[in-house]
């Protein structure tokens, strides 16, 4: 069981479904248009834990978040949530799945006009008829948590980098969720920003008991909070395990890309006319 959090508003579920895991995709294919951009997708995440989605350029890291908040259908196969599959759900059952996830997007993206106390404060006016003391109550929990209650009168443009991405998983917590999904949560920070939003990801899923799905470029810092770690590349999860099993893969392309080397599976050059053609040089 989580370890009480003052941020907590719900207790901690006791079910029966325990062993079910929190997100399942099972055999998953989809795209866009006729375009085929995952296929044959199995992956599952435990309550409690972090899974961290890696992979080139293009693969299809952002789709499987797509997938996850039914953005996205698949063309075949079942995305479940908490056991239930997505596909079916109408769109008050979707909206119900849809509160229990917690959403921080490239950049954070903060209402620029609004002050970080009513960014934090927006999921809740929009989703509950909570009183405005108790409104007040959680966003003041909410931006304790991420050690940002003292700026809670400033507005976006008079915070760094680093404290906006803070406000902003301040507000993708809002609600309690018991997923958050993260679309390059470390994008563009400093090295010392990017540690800070790092240890916070991992200490509020354990604090507040929930369940995370990072997608970053970031392997240093991801490899260091994620419980578990996927490679999503050519529509497929080529390699899958513990951080410290990705590291040591024997497989070429999880080496190359965890190694950061510019050759390999992945290759630098796009396939071109030889070199002596397009310079009118003789080989
Ligand atoms: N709405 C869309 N319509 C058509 N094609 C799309 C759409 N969104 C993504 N794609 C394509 O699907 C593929 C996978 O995209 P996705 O954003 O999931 O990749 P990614 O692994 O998250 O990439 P990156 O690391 O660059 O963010 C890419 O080739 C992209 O061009």
């Amino acid at each position: 069981m989580a370890p009480f959090h003052p941020a907590r508003l719900r207790p901690v579920r006791v079910t029966s479904l325990a062993s079910v895991p929190l997100i399942e995709l099972r055999n998953v294919s989809c795209g866009y248009g006729d375009r085929v951009i995952l296929d044959g997708v199995n992956l599952k995440l435990e309550r409690g834990k972090i899974l961290a989605l890696i992979g080139t350029s293009g693969g299809g890291k952002t789709t499987v978040l797509r997938l996850l908040g039914r953005q996205l259908r698949p063309l075949s196969g079942q995305v479940l949530f908490d056991g239930q599959d997505l596909a079916p759900l109408d769109l008050a059952g979707l909206y119900a799945v849809r509160r229990r996830m917690g959403m921080l997007f490239q950049f954070g993206a903060l209402f620029t006009d609004l002050s970080v106390f009513e960014n934090v404060a927006f999921p809740l006016r929009e989703h509950t008829d909570l009183p405005e003391a108790m409104i007040r109550d959680l966003v003041l929990m909410k931006l304790n948590a991420v050690g940002l209650r003292g700026a809670r009168d400033l507005l976006p443009s008079e915070i760094s980098g680093g404290m906006a991405r803070r406000v902003a998983l301040a507000r993708a917590i809002a609600l309690d969720p018991d997923l958050v999904l993260y679309d390059e949560p470390f994008a563009g920070l400093d090295p010392i920003s990017l540690g800070i939003a790092a240890r916070l990801i991992r200490d509020l899923n354990d604090a507040l008991g929930l369940t995370s799905v990072i997608v970053s470029h970031d392997l240093h810092e991801t490899f260091q909070i994620a419980d578990h770690v996927a490679m999503v590349a050519n529509g497929r999860i080529v390699a899958q395990g513990s951080p410290d099993e990705l590291r040591h893969s024997d497989d070429p392309l999880v080496r190359q890309f965890v190694g950061a080397e510019a050759d390999g599976p992945v290759r630098f050059h796009q396939p071109a006319r030889p070199v002596a053609e397009d310079f009118g040089v003789s080989a």
